[in-house]
């Protein structure tokens, strides 16, 4: 049998760890969800574990950022969507009225493709979350800012530069500002779309060191077309085709023992 590992001729880097410390955050059962009347997606079961980075792969319109943003409930605003099944955040259900935007978003950072920093300074991006949570005390927001910057490993780049606008950042720095956005909030979860897709290898490199390094604090689903991405940096993989999970489990496993569903074709990207 030949290894996913020597098909992508990588090996991931991937900490393994205890089945049994996985508890789910986010649970799917039996999501469908129709862009009018294209399935967008189809019946999927999913769990999003604590503490743990899981991949999302698969072709271009296979339902990986639609599947992200239904997590987050960005999707429900597009014009005539319509879901079925459940999403679950901690054992809530979150669609529909079951649970405000806004406590939702207070839990979840979202991080897009192209960076998107405010229109601000890189303090004022960082301070923005506290703030809207009620944080006014300077010397508070300080530290926030600080701890924040440090985490996404940005701090040593713009210490100096705090109060300048973000917009000066490269594209990779403008994405660990987002990030650092994100963490600044103390999030539960961020859901990473294609987060590295429009950064050169070094600032990918950086970004995803900086996975590795926040993914005991908080929990991570990210969306990559990368399967070298995926065995580097995901606990759990989840393989998306035509609005369908054909393949999920533990990355190491899933990598080491692949099933036919995962055919040499659908690993190189040649998906018909
Ligand atoms: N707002 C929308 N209205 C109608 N159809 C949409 C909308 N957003 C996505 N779709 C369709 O839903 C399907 C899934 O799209 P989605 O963006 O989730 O795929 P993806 O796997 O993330 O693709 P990519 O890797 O190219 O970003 C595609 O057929 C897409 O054209």
């Amino acid at each position: 049998m030949t290894l996913l590992h020597e098909r992508i001729k990588e090996k991931p880097l991937t900490i393994v760890r205890n089945e049994s410390w996985a508890k789910p955050i986010y649970e799917t059962n039996g999501l469908n969800l129709w862009y009018g009347t294209s399935h967008a997606l189809k019946n999927i079961e999913l769990a999003i574990n604590e503490r743990e980075v899981t991949a999302i792969i698969g072709p271009s319109g296979c339902g990986k950022s639609t599947f992200l943003k239904t997590l987050n409930r960005m999707v429900e605003t597009a014009t005539d969507v319509s879901i079925s099944g459940n999403v679950t955040f901690k054992g809530n259900n979150i669609l529909g009225k079951a649970m405000p935007v806004e406590i939702l978003r207070s839990k979840v950072g979202m991080v897009f493709q192209k960076p998107n920093p405010f229109p601000k300074s890189i303090y004022e991006n960082v301070a923005f979350g506290p703030k809207v949570h009620g944080i006014r005390n300077k010397a508070m927001l300080d530290n926030i800012v600080e701890e924040s910057l440090k985490k996404a490993a940005l701090w040593d780049e713009v210490k100096d530069r705090l109060h300048k606008s973000a917009y000066g950042l490269s594209g990779g720095q403008q994405q660990r500002l987002c990030i650092a956005r994100c963490l600044a909030i103390d999030p539960e979860v961020i859901l990473m779309d294609e987060p590295t897709s429009a950064l050169d290898p070094v600032s990918t490199h950086k970004i995803e060191e900086l996975i590795r390094s926040i993914k005991n604090d908080v929990t991570i689903a990210i969306v990559t077309h990368n399967m070298q991405q995926a065995s580097r940096i995901s606990d759990r993989t989840a393989f998306f085709l035509n609005g369908e999970v054909i393949e999920e489990d533990r990355t190491t496993t899933i990598f080491n023992n692949p099933s036919d569903k995962l055919t040499d074709d659908y690993i190189n990207g040649r998906f018909g």
